[in-house]
């Protein structure tokens, strides 16, 4: 595979620039299951994706080949191409490990590590010596708690356990975690499914922020979230992506009478 070659297919017409992600023929199987079948999607940056369909239609799986977390799950084979801004994401020669500093992830349940506030999320610039000294660090910890809408709640709190915030400040910490690397592409696997609605409504507004400078994918089991939050929406089903496209569209007028199914609640 020659790991520089872009792809220029032109599908679903989105204009290079806006271009962050680009996945042709992707399949992923778990031993001989097909979970993820042949799909091919263009992402845009500075945009959020939202990835919905019904229970075990390959969600999840679709988003960790985005950071190659499959990789880590046994028996799992993922092939095809995925490109981030024209580099070829599947080489062998791509370390994971720099790759998931480029591409962070939020997952349902909020997962900070037993360590302080601070510790948390100094943790990513440390591993990849981001800061020279200790204010670079301590202004990357305020900056990256700032942009995930944290900071103001923790300032007199950074050497708390950060597992003894409430969960929505939990979801936030991990966020600030993820833009401490300065990561290009954030993924979110339902991160408020196991938030209350005012919890929500802040992630949900932090979501929007941030796609002003990152590339978001987000997967949602709730089609309100997806309607208010979201600029693309793509539908899969049984692990073949049916119908993608604006937001708007694919709620009030899509192609596929399956996704019209799924979206009006008639299925899922
Ligand atoms: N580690 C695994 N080993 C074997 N099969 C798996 C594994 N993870 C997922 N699968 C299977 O792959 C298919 C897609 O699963 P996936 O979790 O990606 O779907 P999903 O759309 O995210 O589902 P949900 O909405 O319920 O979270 C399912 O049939 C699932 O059982």
């Amino acid at each position: 595979m020659n790991d520089m070659m872009p792809i220029s297919d032109g599908q679903a017409g989105i204009a290079g620039l806006d271009r962050k992600i680009v996945v042709k023929d992707v399949t992923v199987r778990y031993g001989s299951k097909v979970a993820i079948d042949d799909v091919s999607l263009q992402i845009k940056d500075n945009n959020v994706t939202a990835l919905i369909g019904p229970s075990g239609c390959g969600k999840s799986t679709f988003l960790r080949c985005i950071n190659r977390m499959n990789d880590t799950i046994e028996g799992c084979h993922v092939t095809g191409s995925i490109q981030i801004d024209n580099q070829e994401i599947m080489a062998s020669r791509v370390d994971p490990a720099v790759l998931r500093a480029r591409v962070g992830m939020v997952f349902q349940d909020p997962n900070p590590f037993p360590k302080t506030v601070f510790d948390n999320v100094a943790y990513g610039p440390r591993i990849h010596g981001l800061a020279s000294s200790k204010s670079e660090l301590e202004e990357i910890v305020q900056h990256s708690l700032e942009r995930a809408g944290l900071w103001e709640e923790v300032k007199d709190g950074l050497h708390k356990m950060g597992t003894a915030l409430s969960g929505g400040q939990q979801q936030r910490l991990v966020i600030a975690r993820a833009i401490a690397v300065n990561p290009e592409i954030i993924l979110m696997d339902e991160p408020c499914s196991a938030l209350d609605p005012i919890a929500t409504a802040k992630i949900e507004e932090l979501i929007d922020e941030l796609r002003q400078n990152y590339c978001i994918l987000i997967v949602t089991h709730s089609m309100s979230q997806a309607a208010r939050i979201s600029q693309d929406t793509a539908f899969f089903h049984m692990g073949r992506l049916v119908e993608t496209g604006p937001t708007e569209q694919i709620f009030t007028n899509p192609r596929e009478k399956r996704t019209h199914d799924y979206v009006t609640g008639r299925y899922g």
